[in-house]
């Protein structure tokens, strides 16, 4: 396969991280602590359990320490609570993850509004949002972030192109769109109500799956040489009794239309964890 047309967030992830790991170290002296990452984990959601593993490998290789809690699914707001308030107040920690999905009887808007707004590594605090809604500097979300870092870096513009996002979640697909309206694009947001996804998928110079449907993007649904981001973390059988992860975008047959299209594993996956990262580190150093 011609891998030349792969956009490498595996890649690009490791730059970053190397970036971060000397700025840790010439700020170490005057610190004297290293930064610090907490991540809260209620229940057992499987994306999140990837996540976390590779999150945990990263911050031990740039020197981030990591905290934090793995509540079982039957944990109370109040126990969530509390921690949330235990880490805002920790000065060893400077960026706090609240992981989603939560259980269905906790409310994520309630909590993730207790998160001290500086400590918002994962930029899902309203008050974050609301900055990147204004176009304004603040830590910005990690997955939509991480779209664009991989776009700049390949020197994919996205002024002026139909931009659509499937998905409209708090997580991905609302930033997302708000990042490329901010880089210009005409933008659409797709989501379960939409009519004709095809169709409106078919318009896209460049398109963000961010669903969580296996391999839901087809390659007829894609036009030739549009820029194909595929964010879905999907764990599928294998058919040898184990499990593979697979995106939300039938990368084979897609990869023959597309200009440039990103893998999973290995596209914009480790790109969220690099920007974690950078956030926490960001969080670190004002
Ligand atoms: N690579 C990474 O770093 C990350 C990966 N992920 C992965 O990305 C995926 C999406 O995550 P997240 O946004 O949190 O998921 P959510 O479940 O919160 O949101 C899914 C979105 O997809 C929409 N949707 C569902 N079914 C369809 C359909 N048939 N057609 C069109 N749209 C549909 C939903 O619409 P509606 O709003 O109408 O319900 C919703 O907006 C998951 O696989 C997740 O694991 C998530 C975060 C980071
Ligand atoms: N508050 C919150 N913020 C999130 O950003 C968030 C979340 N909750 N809940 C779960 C999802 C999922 N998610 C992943 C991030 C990286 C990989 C990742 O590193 N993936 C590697 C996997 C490599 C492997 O281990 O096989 C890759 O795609 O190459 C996976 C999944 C973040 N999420």
């Amino acid at each position: 396969m011609d891998t030349t047309r792969i956009l490498d967030g595996k890649a690009l992830a490791k730059t970053v991280q190397s970036r971060l790991r000397s700025q840790i170290e010439a700020a170490l002296p005057q610190r004297n602590r290293p930064p610090g990452l907490a991540v809260i984990r209620v229940g057992d959601d499987p994306a999140s359990a990837v996540y976390v593993r590779n999150k945990e490998r990263a911050c031990e290789r740039v020197g981030i320490a990591s905290f934090g809690q793995h509540f079982p699914a039957t944990a109370t707001a109040a126990e969530i609570s509390a921690k949330i308030q235990e880490l805002n107040d920790d000065e060893r920690v400077d960026g706090i993850l609240l992981q989603l999905p939560l259980p269905a009887h906790l409310d994520a808007v309630a909590l993730l509004l207790q998160l001290d707004p500086d400590k918002d590594a994962d930029g899902l605090h309203p008050i974050n949002l609301g900055r990147l809604t204004r176009g304004e500097a603040g830590l910005r979300s990690c997955t939509p972030a991480g779209v664009m870092e991989v776009l700049k870096a390949y020197n994919i513009d996205p002024s002026g192109k139909n931009a659509v996002v499937v998905g409209r979640s708090i997580l991905v697909g609302k930033p997302m769109a708000l990042m490329l309206l901010e880089a210009n694009a005409t933008v659409t947001v797709a989501h379960s109500r939409t009519q004709n996804l095809a169709d409106v998928v078919a318009a896209a110079d460049i398109i963000v799956a961010a669903v969580g449907r296996p391999e839901m993007i087809t390659a007829d649904m894609v036009k030739p040489g549009a820029v194909v981001i595929d964010v879905g973390i999907n764990r599928v059988g294998d058919g040898a009794g184990g499990y593979k992860l697979v995106g939300d975008v039938a990368f084979e047959e897609v990869f023959e239309k597309a200009a440039w299209i990103t893998p999973v594993p290995g596209g914009i996956g480790p790109m969220t964890v690099a920007m974690l990262l950078k956030n926490t580190v960001e969080a670190y150093l004002r």
